[in-house]
């Protein structure tokens, strides 16, 4: 695939589908990519406006979006967020709330996203609520985002107790993935992204964990070719998933979910930042993994398989000084995850490398054996 190409990937879901756009430069070209969108969902309009939302750290990426939606005779206005995961919190809605009153958004007023997860999920959670429902683009800037969070349509905020408690389903109008973004993206970030990319290998494709195994020197050196491989492969999946069951009714989208109720437990006993939600999911997956191997589901070599990759690309492993959390509290604290059904803990665990499941008789006393085995306090 040569670098200047724009590959497509589709999400099909009916009248809300929309397209996934991966491609070098594409911000500069925001008004002409998002014009047929909006034709198409929404009608022609005579005054388009558009409510952006970025953090401190990307506003750059937010000036090329507005600079070239204005040249098109657009009107914006930019809502900046401190960046960080303390961002995704109902302060911060209130105030951008106040902001689209200010800038007399109507029902036609485009929200768009740029910048991480956090601006995505927060930014889709404005557009699902101010007046009922505004038309949404999600532009991703972190590997993260490109390859989940701006896909499939989940937004919303953290609660103090749990990650992600408050929110919606709001599906964007599109997305628009410009690679050039990455020439920004700390380290720390970039490997974070990985974690949700290996995800997508252990849960649905083992010919993916593969090609990811066999590619840690390109993936490690940032490869274009490597990467558009990664986000394309990972946007297909994640649709694939997300077309089957785009509200998580039947339990099929729960896969998504794999090492996340480890993970955000960890994120919110921690204090939201101390660990970036690729790290937690990285973590997560360890202690995932080690649980369905209590329950005879999987060999030990299947969870050595995962670490050694997870390792390789520079993830961390287990929570830093995991002895200052108590096991009562993480279990506390898992009860409040959203697959939670009756107090009844629910996990998704893997039963070969491509294939997990939705498991819902798990024993508490095993989850709380491989968080003791993991050094947290009994
Ligand atoms: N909705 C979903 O389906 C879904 C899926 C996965 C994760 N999430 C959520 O996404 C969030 C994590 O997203 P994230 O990992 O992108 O974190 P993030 O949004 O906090 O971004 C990470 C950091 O990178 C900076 N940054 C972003 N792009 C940059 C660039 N190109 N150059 C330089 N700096 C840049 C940001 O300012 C921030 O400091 C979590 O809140 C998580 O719960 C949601
Ligand atoms: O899209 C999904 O569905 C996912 O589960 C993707 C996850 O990577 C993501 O972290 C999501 O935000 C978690 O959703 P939640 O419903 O458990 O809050
Ligand atoms: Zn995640």
């Amino acid at each position: 695939m040569s670098n200047q190409e724009t590959s497509h990937v589709p999400v099909n879901l009916g009248d809300r589908s929309y397209e996934i756009l991966i491609g070098q430069g594409l911000l500069k070209q925001t008004a002409e990519i998002i014009h047929p969108w909006l034709v198409a969902k929404a009608g022609e309009r005579e005054h388009p406006s558009a409510f952006l939302v970025t953090d401190q750290n990307v506003t750059s990426y937010a000036e090329a979006v507005s600079q070239s939606l204005e040249s098109q005779g657009w009107r914006t206005t930019t809502f900046t967020m401190e960046p960080g995961e303390t961002s995704k919190s109902i302060e911060v809605i209130s105030k951008a709330w106040d902001s689209l009153v200010e800038f007399r958004a109507d029902r036609r007023t485009v929200v768009i996203a740029i910048g991480g997860g956090v601006v995505g999920d927060s930014a889709g959670f404005m557009a699902a609520t101010f007046n009922r429902g505004l038309p949404f683009v999600q532009i991703p800037t972190t590997l993260l985002a490109d390859v989940d969070s701006s896909v499939g349509g989940k937004v919303g905020i953290n609660h103090p107790q749990a990650k992600n408690l408050i929110g919606a389903f709001h599906q964007p109008l599109g997305v628009l993935i410009d690679t050039q973004t990455f020439k920004t993206l700390p380290d720390r970030e970039y490997k974070a992204g990985w974690a949700e990319v290996i995800k997508y290998g252990v849960i649905l494709d083992e010919e993916f964990f593969a090609f990811l195994e066999q590619n840690i020197g390109p993936i490690q050196q940032r490869e274009e070719t490597v990467l558009r491989a990664a986000i394309s492969r990972s946007c297909e999946l994640k649709a694939q998933v997300v077309e089957q069951d785009e509200y998580e009714r039947t339990g099929l989208r729960a896969v998504l979910n794999y090492g996340h109720t480890y993970c955000h437990a960890f994120e919110a006993l921690t204090g939201y930042g101390e660990l970036l939600h690729g790290e937690a999911v990285s973590i997560g997956i360890v202690y995932a993994s080690r649980l369905a191997e209590k329950m005879g589901r999987i060999e030990q070599q299947l969870t050595d398989q995962q670490i050694g990759l997870l390792d390789a690309v520079g993830l961390p492993l287990n929570v830093t000084s995991p002895e200052r959390i108590s096991v009562e509290e993480i279990i506390g604290r898992m009860k409040l995850d959203k697959k939670t059904v009756g107090g009844k803990l629910r996990f998704v665990l893997p039963t070969r490398l491509g294939h997990v499941e939705l498991v819902e008789d798990v024993p508490e006393e095993l989850v709380r054996e491989t968080l003791i085995e993991g050094g947290f306090k009994s």
